[in-house]
């Protein structure tokens, strides 16, 4: 489906005045304190500090529309605008609920229902669980658009809809790196109390017995170990594996074989790992590509009486075929952590098997771990109801610190571009087909143009829906409403020390309610620059002009006369319209000429009528940034 425009525009050829749509900067402004992606706005030489358990640090960054230039404890924060809420739903280490204490309101709520959770989300900004707690599409349903961010304290996010996080707009993070040696840890644990029988041993002497010819085990050394997912876990166990002198070998398709090499460790293909190995580790995440990974027919062909740990998720393995395979004697012993239902029923012949070791999903558990991820996932959660853009975010493009703050007031320049576009666009088609033209003298991929595709995509969509857009959703957003948008990069020559030139946006295929504004390839085309620091509109249709984008825009497409600016400053300066910037530019002397005026307040319908009533101007239109 696509979109209409319905702004605010008047022609003076037949004064029609169509309501101008609510100004999407207040429906935003209440929650932007609190949220993704805010509605940034560049103040150079702002400084803000971000203090935490952890690290000080101090940038120049971007400001929000109300001027948040400081985050800190509530003392240093004048904000009257009310704490986020946050939920925490699962146990959490303390020096991470501390540290969300100092920023919002934290409920920390354990082994909620699912009825619960979602009545308990749709009151929360945001929401952090572990693995224990399924973040199912109808949270998100319940939550209203009211969450904006899902925490993973730990890695696997197989616990949540991504696909409704991203529609929703909810960013999702995790706290990939703190548990991993806790992983790794884990699964060596299990692999040398599997291979000496130390749990069912253990059992046996208390339950009176003492079986020593009956628990003989099996010794590591020089035998063949699989690690299945070379990557953080994957990687430190295969480290560990060697220091017990095992030969060590690893199949993943996207790990770097150089990395590998370094470790001595050798990447092989799926069915040389499998076939090879004594001991087959697993640490790759649940995916629909690994899900059931290891069902009859991989088991099939392992080597009689391998053993296999699983540290990573229950769901790769086919539990059925596993209980199989170790009733045949293909796989001798099986160490799991992990199970596709968890807790599994009590009763389950693989739990119950007794050549089969488990532990209740405690690879992560543990206390040095546990604040790790408490500390890491706070930091993310909190980055990102601030407005950062998190390194560990799931489901949105990741944008390093320094691009973000070099991007920042192109980021503005974007949204009022796009914002302005599709104020220029009428009749009933609707706006299917924008393109975005970057000029820039960087190399092609010297700039990442996502964030500013997700703004010029909020700015167009914004003003004439109900959703709201941010980096998450924007994509998603633009496909549903039917938009395409497509990007162009220009090579020009400026300074490489700017990451931009000039950014255009054109509508194609659509009428316009300013014909000036129609470049002499039939599409509504605006283009813009940041100059000092602000954003600028500097080309109108195939006019130049050069408005700073502050307040509103009211374009007038005229005779070039002399006296057209007094004439029109004195209408507004009558209504007391204060003028900000105004510019004019013309392509032949005492033809046509396009006026920009940038004004701080909305002039009267009765004004802008006099403006329209000026015999010299043959259309006009008010827009809104
Ligand atoms: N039991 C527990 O408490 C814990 C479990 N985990 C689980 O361990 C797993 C690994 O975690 P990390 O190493 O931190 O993640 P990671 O993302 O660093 O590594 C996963 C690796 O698996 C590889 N991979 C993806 N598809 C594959 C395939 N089809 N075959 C082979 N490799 C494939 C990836 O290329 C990547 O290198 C995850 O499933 C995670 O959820 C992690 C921490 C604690
Ligand atoms: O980090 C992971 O992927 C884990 O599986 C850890 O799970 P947990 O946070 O201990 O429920």
């Amino acid at each position: 489906m696509a979109i209409s425009s319905s702004c605010s525009s008047v022609k003076a050829v037949n004064s029609r005045w169509t309501t101008p749509s609510p100004s999407p900067v207040s429906k935003l402004a209440v929650f932007h304190r609190h949220s993704l992606l805010p509605n940034l706005r560049y103040t150079p030489n702002v400084k803000l500090t971000v203090t935490n358990a952890s690290r000080t640090v101090e940038q120049t960054t971007l400001t929000e529309d109300h001027k948040f230039s400081t985050v800190g404890s509530d003392q240093d924060d004048p904000s009257p605008f009310p704490k986020p809420k946050i939920l925490v739903a699962e146990k959490l280490g303390e020096a991470g609920v501390n540290l969300l204490r100092e920023f919002g309101d934290v409920d920390c709520s354990y082994e909620l229902s699912p009825e619960d959770l979602k009545k308990k989300v749709s009151e929360s900004d945001a929401l952090i669980v572990r693995s224990g707690t399924k973040v199912t599409r109808e949270v998100f349903e319940a939550a209203q658009g009211k969450l904006k961010v899902v925490g993973r304290a730990g890695v696997g996010i197989d616990n949540v809809d991504l696909q409704a996080a991203t529609e929703y707009g909810c960013l999702v993070v995790n706290a990939p790196t703190a548990n991993t040696v806790a992983a790794a840890e884990h699964g060596i644990a299990l692999l040398t109390s599997m291979a000496r029988n130390v749990a069912q041993a253990d059992a046996s002497i208390k339950a009176g017995k003492w079986e020593r010819s009956k628990y003989v085990g099996v010794s590591l050394v020089g035998k063949t170990l699989a690690v299945m997912g070379f990557g953080k876990v994957g990687t430190e166990v295969a480290r560990r594996a060697k220091g017990l002198g095992m030969n060590v070998i690893s199949h993943d398709p996207y790990a770097p074989a150089d990395r590998a090499r370094a470790l001595g460790v050798d990447l092989v293909s799926f069915d040389q790992a499998i076939a090879t190995a004594e001991f087959v580790s697993l640490h790759m995440p649940l995916t629909p590509a690994t899900k059931k990974v290891f069902n009859d027919d991989t088991f099939s062909k392992m080597k009689k009486g391998v053993r296999l740990i699983n540290v990573a998720r229950g769901g790769v393995i086919d539990e059925d075929a596993l209980v199989r395979a170790l009733d045949s004697g293909i796989v001798a012993q099986a160490a799991l952590d992990v199970f596709c239902e968890e807790p599994p029923s009590k009763d389950s012949k693989l739990i119950q098997h007794e050549n089969v070791t488990v532990t209740p999903h405690l690879g992560a558990s543990t206390k040095e771990a546990q604040e790790g991820v408490a500390i890491e996932i706070a930091e993310a959660v909190a980055g990102a109801l601030k407005g950062e853009l998190s390194a560990t975010a799931v489901n949105a493009p990741m944008v390093a610190p320094e691009v973000l703050s070099e991007l920042a007031p192109y980021i503005v320049l974007a949204e009022k571009l796009g914002r302005l576009a599709v104020q220029l666009a009428s009749g009933g088609k609707g706006v299917q087909s924008i393109k975005v033209v970057y000029r820039s003298a960087r190399d092609r991929d010297d700039l990442d143009t996502r964030l500013l595709r997700a703004m010029i995509t909020k700015g167009i969509i914004e003003p004439i829906s109900d959703s709201y857009v941010n980096l998450v959703n924007a994509d998603f957003i633009a496909k549903q409403k039917g938009l395409r948008i497509s990007e162009e990069r220009m090579v020009v020559e400026s300074s490489p020390e700017y990451p931009i030139d000039s950014i255009q946006v054109q509508i194609s295929n659509v009428e316009s309610n300013f014909a000036g504004a129609v470049s002499d390839c039939g599409a509504i085309s605006i283009e813009g620059r940041v100059k000092y620091g602000v954003p600028h509109l500097t080309c109108v249709g195939s006019f130049s002009v050069d408005v700073s984008l502050e307040g509103n825009l009211i374009l007038c497409r005229q005779v070039d006369q002399p006296g057209m600016i007094g004439q029109v400053g004195n209408i507004l300066g009558k209504q007391n319209v204060n003028v900000n910037f105004m510019s004019v530019g013309r392509k032949v002397v005492r033809k046509q000429a396009i006026m920009a005026i940038g004004v701080d307040e909305e002039p009267d319908k009765k004004t802008l009528e006099r403006i329209g009533g000026v015999s010299a101007i043959e259309e006009f239109v008010f827009l809104k940034l």
